[in-house]
């Protein structure tokens, strides 16, 4: 049974007078990859950053396990791992000594949870090297295993493919499936890499213009489900995407193949 641990309901944001979010409602659940889609400018960023409290709501509530954002700020968001922008390292330490002395700012993280992290990004190996010999590719893994020190329910990665060759996309893909799928996490993803995300995720929002247009399960679609070929359903992330963005210039763009 679907376990809810994010709830956001008429999440909007105002800008000097113009509606950036509009009225977004959706859930997460544990143990899914949800994959926040849209072009260009469609307010990904905005919502992410409402959903962290890096910056206000105009109005509407981001609950986190039941704590909202809003009014319950410390309880909900120590439920939250999030990269927004780059992971922050210090470049000339060890990633070992980044991740001892994120512990320190935190409560109650112990030497055995910085390792467990460590094997669960799969940075074992490499994690006395100084963090300015890593591939970036690794750096995002340390940054998730930061991210993920305090035991948090949810994820949300803004753009984690970002950069990475094709091997650190592959990695990085694995690592993310097997944190929702193994370890219970509810994990949002923002991008539009649509080849990516369709392998990468299990149910999908797409965004455009600041309003949400739909959510839907990437085992609805009909290239996806079992049998009936001479259905009029989207065969394809990259058909039913299109369909929903239809007329917005941005979207052809922003539709690239992520290998
Ligand atoms: N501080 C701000 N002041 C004014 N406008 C803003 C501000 N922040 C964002 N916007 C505008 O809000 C809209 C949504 O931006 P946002 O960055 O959330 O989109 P996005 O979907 O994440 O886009 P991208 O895929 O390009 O990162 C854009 O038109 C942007 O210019």
């Amino acid at each position: 049974m679907n376990e809810l641990i994010v709830e956001i309901n008429n999440l909007t944001k105002q800008i000097r007078g113009k509606t950036i979010v509009h009225q977004l409602s959706f859930h997460l659940n544990r143990g899914e990859v949800f994959g926040l889609l849209g072009p260009n400018g469609a307010g990904k960023t905005t919502t992410i950053r409402m959903m962290v409290g890096l910056i206000a709501m105009s109005d509407g509530d981001v609950r986190i396990g039941g704590s909202s954002i809003r009014s319950q700020f410390k309880d909900a968001i120590r439920h939250i791992g999030a990269i927004v922008e780059n992971p922050e390292l210090y470049k000339h330490l060890t990633g070992m000594q980044n991740l001892k002395q994120y512990a320190r700012m935190g409560d109650g993280i112990t030497q055995s949870r910085i390792e467990e992290v460590v094997s669960l990004v799969g940075l074992a190996s490499r994690i006395h090297d100084r963090v300015k010999t890593n591939s970036l590719g690794m750096r995002q893994r340390l940054g998730i295993a930061q991210a993920l020190l305090h035991k948090p329910a949810v994820l949300i990665l803004d753009e984690p493919t970002n950069g990475l060759d094709p091997a650190g996309i592959r990695e990085m893909r694995g690592l993310v499936r097997k944190l929702a799928h193994e370890e219970g996490i509810a994990v949002m993803v923002s991008s539009h890499l649509l080849a990516e995300m369709g392998l990468l995720c299990d149910r999908f929002g797409v965004m455009m213009d600041g309003r949400l247009r739909t959510t839907f399960a990437l085992a609805d679609l009909a290239g996806n489900a079992a049998g009936d070929k001479a259905t009029k359903l989207p065969q394809t992330l990259e058909e039913k995407y299109m369909q929903l963005t239809e007329g917005d210039n941005h979207a052809a763009s922003s539709t690239q193949t992520a290998r």
